[in-house]
């Protein structure tokens, strides 16, 4: 801009001087000698050469200021509601398909919020690396302000230090190595456990979708309170949780009119609020009521806490400088519980459905698993290392169907420069890492399941490869990439070890057909049939 005044002042003085001197000239032209004459129109021709070169450089200047306060292309929408009447629900497809027209950078007016679309693996770098502190931050959604959980949860927590004591909290004493070393029994028990209820059912069609979703929510509620759904009733239990967990990812995924127009917001015309509230309500029955048992139990100082929730009380209690209230215990618990269950149960749930569809892949894998395992033996977590196919068929699956294909949206603090075009401060940005791990010009073959595409590669999902990223990159990366490792390789080498699979006879070739959510699902939960492997019965118990 200081340029741009530079200089226009310049021109400025030019056109006064030639002004000047064509009067002078004009008053003298009665006199005017060969050499004055000669001299003037040589000055003259100077002036003009100079004049040009100067607004040549204006005009560049002004369209380098011009462009970088330029917004990325995108489709026009309507007045008022912009392009949200034309949003298709599978939102991760759709942004992908207007990332072929547009280009990796594009611009959706939703209501009065602007929704920004990054599709390609340098402009990931630009926000989730380069400007990484500016978008460490997450538009609250309006269910934000019906239910007070989320509001203040790690998920949604502005980037500060509100949301890096939260986060510390979780890591260092969940899903840190050590803490998940300690508590490999808890995993040990309901991996054995599912294995029990699919003997059980040996020959007949086992929902994998539903077991799978029980296994992890019991290893996760063991960890936090010690564990709930025992005893009878605990399949129902267990189904209500899934259905709510289920329903709160679906909605917290789905676009919700109040979060872009928020003078609307009080009318809740979709209803997402109020859904979301008698959902969150569930839980905090459920919460409440564990925690009144825990402080009834109360803790000795000096006792160790026996689970996370115990600690968190005794923090609380305490009141160290982490300043924890019960809101915020309820919120990690939320975080836990809601982060760290459809995420892992679906991931396995698409190997089972990849690995099912691709018969040779799959007897690659129970192969390696023989050598290292042996047929008389279980699964243990000390083996997983040595599993590195499947480790390849891990990564190839997350490649494939990354189980937060958008991320969580990202919100910058101010407005910023990224591929040459402004993001306004507030903009909600999607980074499709779906379409990004499926891009042609990235991956060979993108859409064929090749785990070998994995295999004697330094690849991994650290966040440092902007090309495959299924957990995020910067200082928002998932936190819980440990424990959603050790689950996803535990419980795969444990179904596969242990059993042989088909597909339900009247199903068919497994359905890989996708359902859009915050999480990405398979559309159909799946349904298959076991036959055991192992030498022994009693490796089943
Ligand atoms: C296969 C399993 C999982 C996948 C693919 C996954 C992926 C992700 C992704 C992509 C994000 C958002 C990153 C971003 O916004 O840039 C995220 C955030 C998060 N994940 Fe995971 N996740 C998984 C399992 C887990 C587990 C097991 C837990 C904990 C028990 C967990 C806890 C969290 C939390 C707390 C956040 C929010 C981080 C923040 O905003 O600071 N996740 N995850």
């Amino acid at each position: 801009m200081v340029q741009m005044i530079t200089v226009a002042g310049f021109v400025n003085n030019l056109f006064c001087f030639l002004a000047v001197l064509w009067t002078w000239w004009w008053e003298n032209s009665n006199y005017k000698p060969r050499f004055i004459t000669q001299a003037l129109v040589i000055l003259f021709t100077a002036a003009l050469v100079i004049f040009w070169y100067y607004m040549r450089r204006l005009i560049e200047s002004s369209k380098t200021v011009l462009q970088q306060h330029t917004s990325p292309p995108g489709p026009r929408g309507l007045p008022l509601v912009g392009n949200l009447p034309f949003l298709d629900a599978e939102l991760h497809t759709h942004f992908a398909d207007l990332a072929q027209t547009y280009g990796p950078i594009l611009k959706l007016h939703l209501g009065n919020k602007v929704a920004i679309v990054v599709s390609s693996p340098s402009l990931a770098k630009e926000v989730l690396k380069d400007h990484d502190i500016t978008f460490a931050n997450r538009d609250v959604p309006a269910v934000a302000k019906t239910v007070e959980y989320v509001s203040c949860n790690i998920v949604s927590s502005p980037y500060g230090a509100h949301w890096r004591m939260l986060r510390r909290l979780c890591v260092a004493h969940m899903l840190s190595s050590t803490s998940l070393d300690t508590v490999y029994p808890l995993r040990k028990r309901e991996v054995q456990r599912m294995v029990g209820e699919i003997y059980g059912n040996i020959g007949l069609p086992v929902n994998l979708s539903d077991q799978l979703f029980l296994t992890i929510l019991n290893v996760i509620t063991s960890m936090l309170w010690g564990g709930m759904l025992k005893g009878e009733g605990e399949i129902d239990l267990g189904a209500e949780f899934r259905h709510v967990v289920s329903e709160i990812t679906e909605l917290l995924g789905k676009p919700n009119l109040s979060d872009f127009i928020p003078c609307l917001a009080w009318l809740d015309l979709q209803g997402i609020q109020s859904q979301i509230k008698k959902l969150f309500l569930k839980f905090d029955r459920i919460f409440n009521s564990i925690i009144e048992q825990r402080l009834k139990m109360g803790i000795k100082d000096g006792e160790e806490s026996k689970d996370f929730l115990q600690l968190l009380l005794h923090l609380q209690e305490k009141q160290t400088k982490t300043r924890l209230t019960m809101l915020h215990i309820k919120a990690i618990l939320m975080d836990m519980v809601v982060g760290g269950t459809e995420t892992t149960s679906n991931t396995v749930e698409w190997a089972m459905a990849e690995l099912m569809n691709n018969d040779e892949i799959m007897q690659r894998a129970q192969e390696e698993l023989e050598i290292i395992v042996g047929k008389d033996s279980r699964v243990e977590e000390i083996h997983l290392p040595r599993l590195h196919f499947l480790n390849a068929v891990m990564k190839e699956v997350l490649r494939l169907h990354p189980a937060l294909p958008l991320l969580v949206p990202h919100c910058p603090s101010s407005s910023c420069k990224i591929g040459g075009y402004m993001v306004p401060k507030g903009a909600r940005v999607f980074v499709n890492v779906w379409a990004i791990h499926r891009d042609p010009s990235i991956w060979e073959k993108p859409l064929d399941f090749n785990p070998e595409r994995f295999l004697n590669c330094e690849r991994d999902f650290g966040g440092n490869n902007f090309n495959y990223f299924p957990f995020g990159s910067g200082r928002r990366i998932c936190a819980g990439i440990s424990m959603a490792e050790r689950m996803f390789m535990y419980e795969l080498a444990t179904l596969l070890h242990s059993f042989s699979w088909k597909v339900a006879e009247r199903y068919g070739k497994v359905d890989l057909k996708e359902k859009f959510g915050i999480v990405l699902k398979k559309a159909t939960p799946l349904i298959a049939v076991a036959t055991p492997r192992l030498s022994n019965p009693a490796l089943y118990e």
